[in-house]
């Protein structure tokens, strides 16, 4: 029973957010989100599981528990009904849509109510899937992007950090091992199978089912689940053991870890030395996510050699704290457009709001994602995003793109100041060229950015054998007269796109000068 009146806690939340216009992002995130706010004990996983199908049915179900009468006789104790409305509806949807048909609870009154109204139900549900002309609810779905809405590959990083002397020889042949069947595609990977990146060094894919979180070489942190696009980031900085870099919005740290494998992965004990000073700064605004961050680098094994600053970074970050730093991750908040996990809650809001004019806002909602130590175990893994968490996101997506795109402009520039750094790599998981090409177009035609000398590096310097690049057109409305420029500038940026690049979409560009 406590599993249920949990669930309906949460049911109750979303039901409140949703009332208020503020069902944005994924269903993920804001299940988690109320689990936190309610101090939930049961298992998120599970609630998230059951509420994922329940809110989706809602509108079947309520009109079959109607129909049936179970609302209409509810037991009343001192005057009031005995049981609640949204604990029914949880108990109906497994009794009628779960795959089991069953409600997870021992004897008791509550399960006996329902069960009475059994045969009521199903065949009320019966009725409505003829008058739906549908043979099962679920077809209802089909094609909305809802019934699809899962990474195509489970990406995994070695982390050398965690490696006896950096080797990590070890932990691929625990993972060749368990994964014996190698695969030349990431596009051929099935259950049981691995494929070996070409374009990162130390990662995998793995199936989405093969539950790589249960294996002792996650729980020890030797693995990091990281999507591919997101490990391009360090990927392309490539820093090394004497370098300093700073990551200016940092939680829950994939980059930052990743990052700390570059430069400490060959000599992780020496990089555990207490005498030794941090050589990675990282700044996260969200004092939460920054808790989050400081978990994840400490499982990861490089707590000693990151300072995790938690503040503004434009703000609290200064040439004197972080002396000598030579290179930057920028990956602000972004719309999260490229990201899985959200299409459901999208499409939910786009029917909710019905007018043409509003779904494409709804579509591109701000990136919210889900805290990474929380999410690794499930599905997709992505990035974190601002304090915009709580924001309805009613305006129009253009608005919330300029605005999305003058913080992202703001974040480099502030980077792009400091006067010992030579390079910046900049990124985002949004499809959209206004955050994209367009951030980097701003920042070179910025007087003061020409000043301090930084241009987009070549292609050679960003992963130059992966194919898919950025977009010229963008380059070329603004600097028509060089076609040629246009052409290495979008060489020099970096795209994927969801799903068809084997995960989320993404976008990095790296900028450099020299001094
Ligand atoms: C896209 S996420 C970063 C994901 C991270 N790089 C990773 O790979 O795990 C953006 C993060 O920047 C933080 N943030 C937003 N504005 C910031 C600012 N002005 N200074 C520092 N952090 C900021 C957000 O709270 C969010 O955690």
């Amino acid at each position: 029973m406590d599993f249920y009146r949990d669930a309906t806690w949460v049911l109750e939340y979303m039901e409140q957010q949703e009332a208020r216009g503020r069902i944005s992002g994924s269903l993920q995130t804001l299940v988690l989100r109320s689990c936190k706010v309610y101090k939930i004990k049961s298992n998120p996983k599970h609630i998230y599981a059951i509420l994922d199908s329940c809110w989706r049915y809602k509108p079947y179900l309520e009109k079959v528990m109607k129909r049936s009468g179970i609302l209409d006789d509810i037991p009343k104790r001192k005057g009031k009904p005995m049981y609640q409305r949204l604990t029914l509806l949880l108990l109906c949807h497994d009794m009628l849509l779960s795959r089991s048909k069953r409600i997870q609870m021992g004897k008791h009154p509550i399960k006996s109510y329902v069960l009475k109204y059994k045969t009521r139900m199903n065949a009320e549900l019966a009725r409505l899937k003829v008058k739906l002309k549908v043979k099962n609810l679920s077809e209802l779905f089909t094609g909305d992007g809802t019934d699809d809405d899962v990474p195509p590959v489970r990406w995994v990083r070695v982390n050398p950090l965690r490696c006896p002397k950096g080797n990590t020889d070890s932990v691929v042949d625990e993972l060749t091992r368990k994964f014996p069947t190698k695969v030349d595609s990431w596009r051929d990977i099935v259950p049981g199978t691995i494929y070996h990146d070409e374009f990162v060094p130390l990662l995998f894919g793995v199936h989405t089912q093969d539950k790589i979180t249960s294996h002792e070489l996650y729980k020890q942190g030797k693995i990091i689940i990281q999507d591919r696009a997101s490990c391009f980031p360090a990927t392309i900085l490539n820093p090394g053991p004497h370098d300093i870099v700073v990551d200016a919005c940092a939680a829950p740290g994939n980059k930052t870890t990743h990052v700390a494998s570059y430069m400490f992965g060959n000599e992780p004990d020496q990089g555990h030395s207490k005498d030794r000073k941090p050589q990675i700064h990282a700044f996260e605004k969200d004092p939460e996510r920054a808790k989050i961050l400081q978990k994840m680098v400490k499982t990861a094994g490089c707590a000693q050699n990151i300072q995790v600053n938690v503040g503004d970074f434009t703000k609290l970050a200064t040439p004197a704290l972080c002396k000598g730093v030579t290179g930057f991750i920028v990956d602000p908040s972004c719309s999260g457009s490229g990201i899985f996990g959200r299409k459901y809650v999208d499409s939910l809001n786009s029917r909710r709001q019905g007018a043409d004019s509003q779904k494409q806002g709804a579509k591109d909602n701000e990136d919210e994602d889900v805290p990474e130590e929380q999410e690794q175990d499930e599905d997709d893994n992505v990035d974190g995003d601002e304090a915009n968490n709580s924001k309805p996101t009613r305006d129009p997506l253009e608005t919330r793109l300029a605005k999305l795109a003058s913080f992202q402009f703001q974040v480099v520039k502030h980077a792009m100041s400091f006067p010992t750094a030579t390079r910046i790599v900049y990124s985002t998981c949004s499809i959209h060229a206004e955050e994209n090409e367009r951030v980097v177009i701003d920042l070179l035609l910025d007087k003061k950015v020409q000043e301090w000398g930084w241009t987009v590096s070549k292609r050679e310097r960003a992963i130059p054998s992966w194919p898919r690049r950025g977009l010229v057109s963008e380059f070329e409305e603004i600097f028509r007269d060089d076609k040629e420029k246009c052409q290495e500038m979008a060489d020099g940026c970096i795209r994927a796109l969801p799903k068809e690049d084997g995960g989320i979409g993404f976008f990095a560009v790296s900028f450099e000068r020299k001094l």
